[in-house]
């Protein structure tokens, strides 16, 4: 199977991209919701995050969910917070979109998107057969966030410059994905990497290499624990 890991600024258009290979049958495991699932009342993830960081970040009117504008803003300028709050999210986030991948890889999918904004800070993009960085220029990405968030300018500037910049994205990645026409521009151009994804070997060579894996690892280990 191939994984093609999907990123880029915010609000760039990485969500609306992924709606794209979704509509085209093309597995998707979305980062952002996984984040959003395990923080869930009642996880062991939620209760981690409570005991941390006290009632307040939570809002026991809507039923306890976690208030995540007020933690974001709480963690923006404190490092430690910040720490804190990955320390305790991340191991679920990670484990989380494991059991995802494991699931599909017995499914026979030919490929999958792995939606992740922060594929390169991470450093999944190392271990992923393709990735695609979606971009547009500064102005369109403010007033597209100013838009859809409805956010002032200077919050809209700030969020982008809290990530890596968008540059050194589009240096590492293999396919740059330009977002700066309209929407149905870029569905269009969504559908052409379909078409070339489709017609590529590389699931096929994946998928001789892990049979062979599955096939020649328990057989030594066999032989070796007989000798
Ligand atoms: N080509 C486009 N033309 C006009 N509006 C667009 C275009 N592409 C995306 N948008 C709009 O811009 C906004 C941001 O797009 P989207 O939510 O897909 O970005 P994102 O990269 O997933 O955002 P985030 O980083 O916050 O997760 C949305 O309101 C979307 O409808």
């Amino acid at each position: 199977m191939l994984v093609v890991g999907l990123s880029g600024g915010v609000a760039t258009g990485k969500s609306t991209v992924s709606s794209v290979f979704r509509a085209h049958g093309v597995p998707i495991i979305d980062a952002d919701q996984i984040a959003r699932q395990v923080v869930i009342p009642g996880t062991s993830t939620y209760n981690k995050l409570r005991k941390e960081f006290g009632d307040e970040y939570f809002d026991d009117e809507q039923g306890g969910v976690l208030r995540r504008d007020k933690l974001g803003k709480l963690i923006f300028n404190n490092p430690e917070k910040r720490k804190a709050l990955n320390g305790i999210t991340h191991p679920a986030i990670r484990w989380e979109m494991f059991k995802q991948f494991l699931t599909l890889l017995f499914t026979g999918t030919k490929y999958i998107v792995f939606d992740t904004p922060l594929l390169f800070e991470s450093g999944y993009d190392k271990w992923i057969g393709t990735t695609i960085v979606v971009w547009c220029d500064f102005e369109k990405e403010v007033e597209r966030m100013m838009k859809r968030d409805n956010i002032p300018r200077a919050d809209a500037e700030s969020r982008i410059h809290a990530q890596m910049d968008i540059e050194e994205k589009k240096k590492r990645a293999k396919i740059v994905l330009d977002n700066n026409g309209n929407i149905d521009e870029l569905r269009e151009k969504v559908k052409e990497i379909i078409i070339q994804m489709e017609k590529s070997w590389k699931p096929y060579i994946y998928r001789v290499m892990f049979g062979l894996i599955l096939g020649v690892v328990p057989y030594y280990a066999l032989k070796y624990i007989r000798s």
